[in-house]
């Protein structure tokens, strides 16, 4: 399968566990990969044939603004499962980091896979 990937989309969130946390909005970064048949949008040259990845990126800044999560692992599942059922990717990638969280990490964060590639 070939891959159609979001890099570094970066949204403001309401995240995290302890109360002052759920106070403020902090910046969460997230990477995804989803596996898609290019081949078919190759030939056609059609949008329509695409895993559009704007219109992936805008569902989940949707869903990242929509609720407070307490934990990275469930946005991730979250994002994960939105973009599975709503634009059948098969397979996918989601990495999500908070780069503020943890004094003297570049990031922490999880990575996901999902579904058959
Ligand atoms: N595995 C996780 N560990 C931690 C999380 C999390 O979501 N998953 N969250 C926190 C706090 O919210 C932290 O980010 C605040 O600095 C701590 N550990």
């Amino acid at each position: 399968m070939d891959i159609v990937y979001i890099r570094d989309l970066r949204i403001k969130a309401r995240i995290g566990i302890y109360p002052w946390e759920k106070a403020i909005q902090q910046q969460i970064r997230v990477d995804i990969e989803m596996a898609w048949d290019n081949r078919i949008p190759a030939a056609s040259d059609k949008i329509e044939d695409t895993l559009n990845y704007k219109t992936a990126a805008q569902r989940v800044v949707q869903l990242v603004e929509a609720d407070h999560y307490d934990l990275v692992e469930r946005l991730a599942e979250e994002i994960a499962k939105t973009l599975m059922t709503e634009m059948q990717v098969p397979w996918l990638r989601v990495t999500l980091g908070k780069p503020f969280a943890v004094k003297g990490s570049a990031e922490v964060g999880v990575q996901i896979e999902r579904g058959q590639r």
